[in-house]
């Protein structure tokens, strides 16, 4: 389970978010929502350990974070624009960080890896190299890639936005799947339909005034 509370952040005199309260239970997914500016990347890089806030505890699984300093390593993101290493092939994308930060062997971490991309349909895209997969493929890893790191939460930022329709369901499909096997899951998007087939919960992110 998830739990923010008081959650506050300024940049400079300008505050973005103000005691800020919310909570999931384990699987439930979260989208968050809001006009552009009022603050809804900031509120995943601070739950993702990307940006301290000003104030708030967060509350995962056993874990208690403060979310004006600590790390949080549970939390994984899924980038809007992927984030790949461009000179590295799928399979090295998805081990580098669990060789580096879970000191896994190349042997398990690639092991896993292919067990991932296998789930994700990509069983035959671990050679390949970014600039050789579609947005939807590109898309895929980089949620491979999060997972390698058995993140007890995933966090993404507008998931859907380069994607087409069709690509669109897929995406929600593979949310929803993920969702099964217990996976908290937080989402940043404008898209309402989308929203509407994954949320448990929609969070309004609301500019302050001032
Ligand atoms: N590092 C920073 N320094 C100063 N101001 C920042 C910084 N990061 C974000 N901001 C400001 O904080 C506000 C919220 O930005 P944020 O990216 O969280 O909004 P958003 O709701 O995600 O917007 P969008 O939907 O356009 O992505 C914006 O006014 C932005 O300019």
């Amino acid at each position: 389970m998830l739990e923010v509370k008081n959650l506050a952040k300024s940049f400079g005199n300008r505050q973005i978010l103000k005691d800020m309260n919310f909570s999931l239970a384990d699987g439930e997914i979260l989208t968050v929502v809001g006009p552009s500016g009022a603050g809804k990347t900031t509120l995943l890089r601070i739950i993702a350990g990307l940006e301290t806030a000003d104030a708030g505890t967060m509350l995962l699984g056993k874990e208690k974070y403060d979310l004006s300093g600590e790390e949080r390593g549970a939390v994984g993101v899924v980038f809007q624009d992927f984030n790949l290493f461009p000179n590295m092939s799928v399979l090295e994308n998805i081990t580098l960080a669990p060789q580096l930060a879970l000191k896994e062997d190349k042997e398990t971490a690639e092991s896993k890896a292919k067990e991932l991309l296998e789930k994700l349909q990509m069983a035959d895209k671990g050679s390949l190299y970014p600039y050789q997969l579609s947005g939807g493929q590109k898309q895929r890893v980089a949620i491979a890639r999060a997972l390698a790191m058995q993140p007890k939460m995933l966090c993404y930022d507008e998931p859907t936005s380069a994607l087409d329709p069709a690509l669109r369901d897929q995406v929600a499909d593979l949310i929803l799947s993920l969702k099964k096997s217990g996976l908290t899951q937080l989402i940043i998007t404008h898209d309402m339909d989308f929203a509407k087939k994954v949320a448990d919960q929609v969070l309004e992110v609301k500019p302050l005034e001032g």
